[in-house]
């Protein structure tokens, strides 16, 4: 028998994501997630889909760390009788943040990848470490088969110098390598290439703009297929308004905590990643819950959600001064596909650059690739889903077949 199914790891802070894919057709055999990893109220939600049913199952209590979510989910795929024992299975690939400057291409898991990965852990604090978890976990339920590591680096490692270096001492930031990586590439890169299929072109023909909205958020400009500009940098932090974490800031806000305020780094580390964004804004990090607070006339809901759009409109308008021309604007990830407010309000008042939004069709829901510009629009402006695993797959298994 040939082994051709793989698993998908997508290792969050505090969630699994995860898929079971059959990659003859790309189908989805199970998939689910795992999340509040670590509070008493932990939730794994599983879907299996293979054989038609859709029984959705889903446990709650306490799951203490990434290492038991795992085995947790490993008991779900062998309760349907896809256990990672399966000799089906040819590989696991694993989503991994931040690969640095090593890194442009899915590569196969040795000691040597694993410390790399480990050494990148400063930089990618949230990510990381939630990645070599869910690494060492698979190794050791499945020692002899291929882990593949995919990068949300990888496909930034295009970026002109212009793009990717800081302006500091260039000595400094060579010894630390301190320069601008990039992240959600896997996305920015699947997506890129969606919309230029829903327009009926080329990768190569076409300049998008990927607005990657979801609880980490970051946009990208890609020309030809090519990534040449994002808002991340050396971390997950810089760039967008996000659920958590800040974005762009002076960075002298950092020496005034430290000099005035009396905060320790790791302070200013955790105010910056996981209590500012929406949640420091208004309290709520959840699109959803902070609309419907707008509806009700909050003000704090409404500055933060003002706040949050402007920010995106800065990096379209910067976007779009990079690559001169653009072709189409896509919108991905859970806000970017949901929030049809976000996205009326982030294009309002862009029409002298091309852009616009046709207020039907974005009300409109699917989960298909779509148009929601007015028809003859100088600028497509889409909703495209995004699908990290299915991409991560894809990779893993050409890596691995
Ligand atoms: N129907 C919706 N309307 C507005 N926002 C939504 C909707 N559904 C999901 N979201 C937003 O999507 C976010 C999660 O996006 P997702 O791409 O799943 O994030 P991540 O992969 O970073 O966990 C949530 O924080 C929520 O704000
Ligand atoms: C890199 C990053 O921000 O990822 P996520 O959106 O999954 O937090
Ligand atoms: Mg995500």
């Amino acid at each position: 028998m040939t082994a051709t199914r793989v698993l998908v790891l997508n290792s969050g802070s505090s969630s699994v994501k995860y898929q079971l894919l059959d990659m003859r057709d790309s189908s989805r055999l199970a998939v689910g997630l795992v999340e509040r990893i670590g509070e008493e109220t932990s939730r794994l939600v599983h879907t299996p889909l293979a054989g038609g049913g859709d029984e959705r199952r889903e446990r709650s209590g306490p799951i203490a760390d990434h290492d038991a979510a795992l085995k947790a989910v490993a008991d779900e795929l062998a309760h349907d009788g896809l256990g990672l024992d399966s000799p089906e299975l040819a590989a696991i690939g694993h989503r991994v943040v931040h690969g640095g400057l090593r890194f442009s291409a899915p590569t196969v898991i040795t000691d040597e990848v694993l410390a790399e990965v480990e050494r990148l852990v400063p930089v990618a604090p949230l990510h990381n470490p939630a990645n070599i978890t869910g690494i060492r976990t698979a190794q050791a339920l499945r020692p002899d088969l291929p882990q593949v590591a995919v990068f949300d680096t990888a496909f930034h490692t295009t970026m002109p110098e212009a793009a990717a270096r800081y302006a500091i001492d260039v000595e400094t930031a060579d010894a630390h390598r301190i320069r601008r990586y990039g992240f959600h590439g896997t996305s920015h890169s699947y997506v890129s290439r969606a919309t230029a299929r829903l327009l009926g072109k080329d990768p190569s023909e076409v300049n998008v703009i990927v607005l990657h909205l979801g609880n980490g958020a970051s946009a990208s400009a890609v020309a030809g297929g090519r990534c040449v500009e994002t808002s991340m940098g050396l971390t997950p932090l810089e760039g967008l308004v996000m659920g958590t974490r800040s974005g762009d800031i002076d960075p002298a806000v950092t020496f005034h905590l430290k000099r005035v305020a009396g905060m320790s780094t790791d302070e200013i580390d955790a105010l910056l990643n996981k209590k500012s964004g929406l949640v420091g804004l208004c309290g709520d990090n959840d699109m959803r819950e902070i609309r419907r607070r707008v509806e009700e006339g909050d003000e704090r809901a409404r500055l933060a959600f003002d706040i949050y759009v402007h920010r995106l409109k800065k990096y379209i308008g910067a976007y779009y001064a990079v690559l001169g021309r653009v072709d189409a604007l896509a919108f991905t990830a859970g806000v970017g596909e949901n929030a049809a407010p976000v996205r009326e309000a982030a294009i309002a008042g862009l029409e002298g650059l091309g852009l616009a939004v046709d207020a039907g069709l974005n009300a409109a829901r699917s989960g298909e690739a779509r148009l929601i510009s007015p028809a003859g629009a100088r600028v497509a402006v889409a909703v495209v889903p995004t699908d990290e695993e299915l991409e991560i797959a894809r990779q893993t298994f050409e890596l691995v077949k």
